[in-house]
């Protein structure tokens, strides 16, 4: 069989960004060349350091070179300023929209083996909602208001719920062939606030209903929960969940929440996924408060590569590369700093590398 080869993009960012993308090279590169895969890259630039030295976030190039030259990409974390610098916007962000890359997929995962695993994926709208950024500020004569649209449409909120539905029936697949885990069907929760917000998460609410009830979701669940309440079931009952689709706030929001009952951001990986792209990126951000001192945890970005695998259909690749993880958290020797052990970056990475 000839082997495919798959160009990717690495695209570091800032901070932490930087010490945990070439792990994500560093485990492509080593797979087993019994897959028959063979790995391209081409070093990318986006993030605050490339718009202060270029004055741009997200340079065309770099958008361009993923568009017609890559078939899938690893981004690491940008320093987006919490005030508003003239000119800057966050470039995943404007990627995820120019690459209609339109879901956001966030696997949250204890090992197996914890006293009370957890196993779900958030899979969050990518391109709109809050996230379409058109937001104004004025005058009036009691002070300045500012104001931001929230978009949802029939289209985005269609896809999204779709491709939730097909996860779920994916994920029971994987189960059925032996794989354990703590759930026994599949089940979409539909995650909004449409009892104030009735137009905007109502249409995203029916909608999701509505492609959820096509024929070929037939086994799966389907539930609703209002997002305040959803916060509480997630933290009381984590293990409840499998599928949990949301509009692009609630599910940014919802899968850092999540990190946390697994142990740390470190940890969650997602893709975000168009029509045969896909570009893998840690949950975390920059974490200005450790970049530097060699303890970021890598694990968020080997799984991100292997998430993007997986919807590159490289699943058996993606499969060892979980493997090796788990059993490095498995045995638990190994470990960052953010999950109480004492390793650094390059240790975990070395461990994991071993086990592959
Ligand atoms: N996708 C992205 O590019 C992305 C995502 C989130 C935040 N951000 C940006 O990152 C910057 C910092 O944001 P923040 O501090 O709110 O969130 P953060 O995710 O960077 O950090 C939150 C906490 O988690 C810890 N942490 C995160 N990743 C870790 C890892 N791999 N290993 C060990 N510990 C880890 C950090 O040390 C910090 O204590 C901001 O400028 C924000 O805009 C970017
Ligand atoms: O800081 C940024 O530029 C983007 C942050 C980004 C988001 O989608 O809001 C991050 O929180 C994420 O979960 O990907």
């Amino acid at each position: 069989m000839a082997a495919r080869t798959l160009r990717i993009g690495l695209i570091p960012g800032d901070g932490i960004g930087k010490e945990v993308i070439p792990a994500g090279r560093r485990i492509l590169e080593a797979l087993p060349a019994s897959l028959g895969l063979k790995f391209e890259f081409v070093d990318l630039k986006a993030g605050f350091e490339t718009f202060e030295q270029t004055g741009a976030a997200l340079p065309d190039e770099t958008v361009a070179i993923l568009k017609n030259e890559c078939d899938g990409a690893l981004f690491g974390a940008v320093s987006s300023p919490s005030k508003a610098v003239k000119g800057y916007s966050s470039p995943i962000v404007a990627l995820r929209k120019k690459l209609d890359l339109y879901a956001n997929v966030r696997p949250v995962k204890s090992v197996m083996t914890a006293a009370n695993p957890i196993d779900m994926v958030i899979v969050r709208e990518n391109t709109e909602d809050l996230y379409v950024k058109e937001e104004k500020t004025y005058d009036t004569p009691e002070g300045k208001v500012a104001e931001a649209i929230k978009r949802i449409s029939q289209r985005a909120s269609s896809r999204i719920a779709t491709i939730a539905g097909e996860i779920a029936l994916r994920r029971q697949k994987i189960r059925e062939s032996g794989a354990p885990s703590i759930h026994k069907e599949p089940l979409v929760t539909i995650t909004h606030k449409s009892n104030v917000l009735s137009q905007t998460d109502g249409l995203f609410r029916s909608t999701a209903r509505e492609a959820l009830a096509n024929p070929r979701f037939k086994d799966v669940g389907v539930e609703e929960q209002i997002v305040d309440s959803m916060v509480y079931k997630l933290f009381r009952q984590p293990e409840a969940y499998d599928v949990i689709v949301a509009p692009n706030l609630y599910g940014d929001i919802l899968s850092d929440g999540a990190a946390a009952l697994v142990g740390s951001l470190g940890l969650v990986p997602s893709a975000n996924v168009g029509e045969g792209f896909a570009i893998g990126e840690p949950c975390h951000g920059s974490a200005p408060d450790i970049m530097g001192q060699g303890i970021s945890n890598p694990i968020a970005t080997l799984r991100s590569a292997a998430l993007m695998l997986e919807f590159l259909n490289e699943e058996a690749a993606a499969a060892k590369i979980y493997a090796a993880v788990d059993a490095n958290l498995e045995e638990g020797k190994l470990l960052s700093p953010d999950l109480g052990g004492t390793a650094k970056t390059e240790e975990v990475v070395q461990d994991i590398l071993r086990r592959l």
